[in-house]
């Protein structure tokens, strides 16, 4: 029998024993590797200890999902199984993960810092939105008819792509598996995924479900390992028609290179960012901290949309200041262990990840730059970063110009309109952006002024499933989320029916 563990949670607001297969899920089953008796640790980045371990699959794993995967697409699922099916199924995936949503808060919890009753009221709660969303369209997945002549019809048909890859990251490891999951199984495609191998543990659970809720074995294929041996295997495959990926623009360019060098498959890429949150001296102050500080330090920084250029207009530069800095000390005094009620603010996901941004502060503090608050570990134990801010930045420093992906702000001070347009476009990066004024023309001149796929007025990382997101620049490519994601999981074939025209 593939092998387990049984994770016992014992914190206020879980208690229990959640029972996870560790093996790899394929075809419908759980298997052990073909020829690998290999486990990776598993670790909780409050403690750095072991939680548990899991099988790492390898290329001969990847080929045999990808089998399963195709019959799967051929017999069961894509053109053969109808929208509303398709729909229904997705729709009960999203029950049962509601059933679940403690279980999954606290694997989000122990297996990547995330505070519990964040991973509860954002993380799961998008995962059941993002998942319920995709399985209203599957039956609406439509082409048109195009006029051309009397003597002929001719319409389109958004056809699946067949199997399709899918690399998700640690920052948020079952959000972005709904993400992606939900527009490639509404549109009829299979898949072949693999969770990020440092926080594996949700989408174990994940699998599941898929098999309780009837999914047909092959539809979805789970293969657990590393990036350079899995990941790389699945960006390589021939017989993969797409693959979507979240996480590092240099990974990003990797699968390119080998979608290039093989059987040049359809790329869709979420990237970094370095994201500029632009605070105009008319803003609402009140409102507007608040909403800079969720920018930056949500997730403990850990987004691709972090807002960690933050500009302040010079006439508001005191007062932003002042109240930012306090909003921030408390989220600090909010930091510690992640199934506290109290806690906003848990551990950055490994020692990696905590000594990549540790290293970055320690840049900032070489190129001239001022810690203003913040700039050391919390605590002796875990992987746990005080929220930093960082003032007398300049466009040259590295903190200013490179993604840090934790928990420091790096604040640079402006005097017009134009010149923060200019400032905040000259990165190599596009994702989002956050405009803060009350004169909403302006505002709006900013949001479109700026080179990001999001543009935020007022507001900071309120996502939603029905709208388009994605990267201008070396951000990414493609988009997810809404229509626009449907779009990217199928091929368009246009069609033309002869109605009478002879030769
Ligand atoms: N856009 C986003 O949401 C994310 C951005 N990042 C950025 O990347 C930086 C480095 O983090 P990493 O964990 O090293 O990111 P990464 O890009 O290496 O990891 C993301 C995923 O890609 C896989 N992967 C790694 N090498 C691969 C390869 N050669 N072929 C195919 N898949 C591969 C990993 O196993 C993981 O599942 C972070 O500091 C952050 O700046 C990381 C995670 C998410
Ligand atoms: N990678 C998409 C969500 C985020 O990191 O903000």
């Amino acid at each position: 029998m593939p092998s387990h563990c049984v994770v016992d949670i014992d914190t206020a607001p879980f208690k229990g024993s959640i029972k996870l297969n560790t093996g790899l899920f394929i075809d419908g089953q759980w298997v052990d590797p073909v020829d690998s008796k290999e486990m990776i640790d598993v670790i909780n980045p409050s403690t750095g200890k072991t939680i548990s371990q899991v099988s790492l699959g390898s290329s001969k794993d990847v080929n045999i999902a990808v089998k399963a995967a195709k019959m799967a697409y051929k017999t069961s699922w894509g053109l053969k199984c109808p929208g509303a099916t398709r729909g229904r199924l997705l729709t009960r995936l999203a029950d049962l993960i509601e059933r679940d949503i403690d279980e999954f808060a606290a694997l989000e919890a122990l297996n990547a810092g995330k505070p519990f009753h964040i991973a509860k009221a954002q993380d799961m709660a998008g995962v059941i939105q993002w998942i319920r969303y995709f399985g209203g369209w599957a039956d609406k997945i439509q082409g048109n008819t195009i006029e051309t002549s009397e003597q002929k019809l001719a319409y389109t048909r958004h056809e699946p792509y067949g199997v399709v890859g899918q690399i998700i990251p640690w920052n948020f490891p079952m959000l972005m598996l709904a993400w992606k999951v939900g527009p490639a199984l509404a549109t009829g495609n299979c898949i072949v995924f693999k969770p990020s191998e440092m926080t594996p543990l949700s989408a174990l659970k994940f699998a599941d479900l898929v098999n309780e809720a009837g999914f047909p074995p092959g539809v979805v294929n789970l293969v657990n390992g590393y990036g350079t041996t899995v990941g790389q295997a699945i960006s390589e495959h021939m017989d993969i028609a797409k693959v979507a990926f979240t996480g590092s623009t240099l990974v990003g360019r990797k699968i390119l290179e080998a979608s290039a060098r093989t059987n040049l498959k359809v790329v869709t890429l979420e990237l970094g960012g370095k994201s500029p949150t632009i605070i105009f001296d008319d803003c609402n102050l009140e409102q507007t901290v608040k909403w800079a500080s969720l920018a930056m330090y949500s997730n403990m920084g850990q987004a691709c949309v972090a807002g960690s250029r933050i500009f302040v207009q010079e006439g508001i530069y005191p007062q932003f200041m002042e109240k930012f800095t306090a909003i921030v000390r408390d989220l600090g005094r909010a930091t510690g262990d992640p199934f506290s009620s109290t806690t906003r603010h848990g551990p950055q996901v490994s020692k990696v990840q905590f000594d990549r941004i540790m290293g970055y502060i320690e840049s900032g503090k070489e190129s001239g730059a001022t810690v203003h608050l913040g700039g050391a570990r919390h605590g002796t134990e875990g992987f746990f970063i005080q929220p930093t801010i960082f003032t007398d930045c300049t466009p040259d420093m590295k903190i200013v110009k490179e993604e840090i992906f934790g928990p420091v702000a790096a604040i640079l001070k402006f005097k017009t309109e134009e010149e923060v347009i200019e400032a905040a476009n000259a990165t190599v990066y596009g994702l989002s952006s956050c405009i803060f004024s009350e004169n909403i023309s302006r505002a709006l001149r900013v949001a479109h002024a700026i080179e990001s796929g999001s543009a935020f007025v007022n507001s900071a990382q309120t996502v939603e499933s029905s709208v388009p997101f994605g990267g201008f620049k070396q951000s990414g490519i493609g988009r997810e989320h809404g229509e626009y994601a449907l779009a990217t999981y199928t091929q368009v074939k246009g069609v033309h029916v002869n109605l009478g025209m002879m030769i």
